[in-house]
């Protein structure tokens, strides 16, 4: 990746009072399918504290893999994802993936009422959320207090989605992964996530790596876009450049999203 790439990423840092600096160091990531197919290529990219990243690009290309790599969901072949300077492979996969959340297409809720999903992740260490807690949690998600007792086949997907926003938030996580978190949502319920997100990034100075198939979308809320075809990443830019992308694909991508 072009030094001149990577400038767009750290230039994209907050300028909101919160600590700056790089957040997740991926260096030379490489992951290889069971087949031996390469599916991503020496990904080398500094995501800062703080920044919403969207990542695009065409299906296959490796978008989802690459998240999950960021949280030993997949663990790479080769290669280091470094978080405040840790290897994640250092760390206990529990605690990283309580510090590195992620949220997915579509949301699955354990079985009780929401207040049961927002409490589970605190009660697997041994803490029980206050009432008062996962009101606030609840509040986070854009949800009001109505939700607290119901259970998840009396939500809609968008708010079970929140839902399942509000119980990964119970994890206290400094980073947050979705993949494609709104794609089965519709334009309100969509509005209200990505209000959420930016809140969370300007509030708490989150760092949010998206996968988001969405053009309008990446253009609202991420601060910065990242182009991976065919498992490399071929372009960082800031979401109002993404027409001057170089690389054909980008072109092509645009035209088609
Ligand atoms: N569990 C797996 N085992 C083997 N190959 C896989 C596995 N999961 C994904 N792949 C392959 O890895 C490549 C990248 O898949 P990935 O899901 O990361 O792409 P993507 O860019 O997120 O695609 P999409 O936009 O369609 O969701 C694809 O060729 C896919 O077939």
């Amino acid at each position: 990746m072009a030094d001149e790439a990577q400038e767009h990423l750290l230039e994209a840092a907050p300028e909101n009072g919160l600590q700056g600096g790089v957040k997740i160091e991926v260096r030379d990531l490489t992951k290889v399918s069971d087949k031996d197919v390469r599916i991503l290529n020496k990904v080398n990219v500094d995501i800062p504290r703080g920044v919403i990243m969207g990542v695009i690009g065409p299906s296959g290309s490796g978008k989802s893999t690459f998240l999950r790599s960021l949280n030993r969901l997949w663990e790479p072949a080769s290669g280091s994802v470094l978080l405040d300077g840790v290897d994640i492979c250092e760390l206990d996969v529990l605690s990283l993936r309580r510090k590195v959340g992620m949220l997915f297409q579509l949301p699955v809720l354990f079985e009780g009422t929401v207040a049961d999903n927002v409490r589970y992740g605190p009660q697997l260490k041994g803490k029980k959320l206050s009432d008062g807690e996962v009101y606030k949690l609840l509040a986070l998600a854009d949800l009001d207090s109505s939700f607290y007792g119901k259970s998840g086949g009396e939500l809609s997907v968008g708010q079970a989605q929140r839902v399942a926003l509000a119980r990964t938030l119970a994890n206290e996580p400094e980073v947050l992964l979705l993949d494609e978190p709104t794609s089965a949502l519709d334009p309100i319920s969509t509005q209200n996530i990505e209000d959420v997100l930016v809140r969370l990034k300007e509030d708490r100075g989150m760092t949010i790596v998206m996968v988001s198939h969405s053009i309008k979308q990446i253009q609202r809320i991420a601060d910065v876009v990242c182009l991976l075809v065919n498992g490399e990443i071929v372009e960082i830019l800031e979401p109002n450049q993404l027409s001057e992308a170089k690389h054909p694909m980008a072109q092509t991508f645009l035209q088609l999203s």
